[in-house]
């Protein structure tokens, strides 16, 4: 079992900005889904769980060693599958693995090419291993990301916006990878897409202008709201008057009529019981939590 352990965890950037503020968690194997909205810290977490800037306060440890002091002893056993590559060097899907297993550390030459086949193979790529990189779709992309972060056999990846601009077909092969892979690794998946934590992971947690503000279960996140949530069918007229008396956690269009989820102990008058999902637990959450 791999243990990434984060200890009240801060950062501030050189312009004096509090990016992070005294994060904990304890992530072991399995997906972990860090969700939280533009800006509130997650790529900050991630760089500074990688080694690529130190914490200003706080520990990080990984199955032991202290990583805040010694980067390597995270980055030997690192994948990283970044939201865009930038722009891919015009060399087969084959030679650019072959160049990064190099960079890995994966010196044995046979090893090396056992290691990319069986790869390819996983992510379902063989067929087109000799084609170059920048001709693939952006689904082929992904896997090919996911290739390359698997490269040396690392023992902690993380992924960051993996499905953003993905079709949906595509976004489910690639979930379907992202699972078959994770259950001797940890795989942290930095994320707003509330739909493929509730699919993915075995834990989570919400993050908020630089706090954890919450973190858990899914399953536990909606046995909370079980029996709490109320909705309606409501218009534009009708909703300032719903707004300044109830505590709205959601607005939807169903068929071009704007549909409310409210978050209350019991039914007001004129709603009806909804079933909890994640979305609605993930907006509840960030909508009380004053910071
Ligand atoms: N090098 C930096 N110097 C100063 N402020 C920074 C720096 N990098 C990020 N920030 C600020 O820190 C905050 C958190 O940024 P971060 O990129 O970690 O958020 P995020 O949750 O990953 O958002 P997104 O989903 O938009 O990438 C933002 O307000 C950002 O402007």
């Amino acid at each position: 079992m791999n243990t990434l352990k984060i200890d009240n965890v801060s950062l501030v950037y050189s312009n004096g900005y509090k990016a992070l503020t005294a994060l904990n968690l304890e992530i072991q194997n399995g997906i972990f889904g860090l969700l939280g909205p533009n800006g509130a810290g997650k790529s900050s977490l991630m760089k500074t769980i990688v080694g690529l800037q130190k914490p200003t306060e706080g520990s990080i440890s990984f199955n032991g060693a202290n990583v805040v002091q010694n980067p390597l002893d995270i980055q030997k056993h690192l994948g990283f599958l970044p939201q865009y590559f930038g722009v891919y060097p015009k060399v087969s899907a084959y030679d650019l693995l072959e160049h990064l297993a190099k960079l890995k550390g994966v010196s044995n030459k046979k090893l090396r090419h056992d290691q990319i086949m069986n790869l390819l193979e996983k992510v379902n790529l063989t067929d087109v291993k000799n084609k170059e990189v920048h001709t693939f779709s952006g689904g082929m992309k992904q896997r090919f990301g996911v290739a390359q972060a698997l490269l040396g056999e690392p023992k902690i990846v993380i992924v960051d916006e993996p499905t953003a601009g993905l079709d949906p077909e595509e976004r489910n092969r690639f979930n379907t990878l992202l699972s078959d892979i994770s259950e001797d690794i940890i795989i942290i998946l930095s994320t707003h897409l509330v739909e493929d934590v509730r699919n993915l992971c075995s834990q989570m947690a919400i993050i908020k202008k630089g706090h954890v503000i919450s973190q858990g279960v899914p399953n536990d996140y909606l046995d909370q709201l079980n029996g709490k949530l109320w909705s309606k069918a409501t218009s534009k007229e009708e909703l300032p008057n719903l707004e300044s008396h109830h505590q709205i956690i959601s607005k939807q269009l169903v068929e071009r009529v704007m549909h409310i989820t409210i978050h209350a102990d019991d039914c007001p008058a004129g709603f009806t019981a909804t079933d909890p999902s994640l979305e609605h637990a993930y907006f509840t959450h960030l909508n009380t939590t004053a910071l």
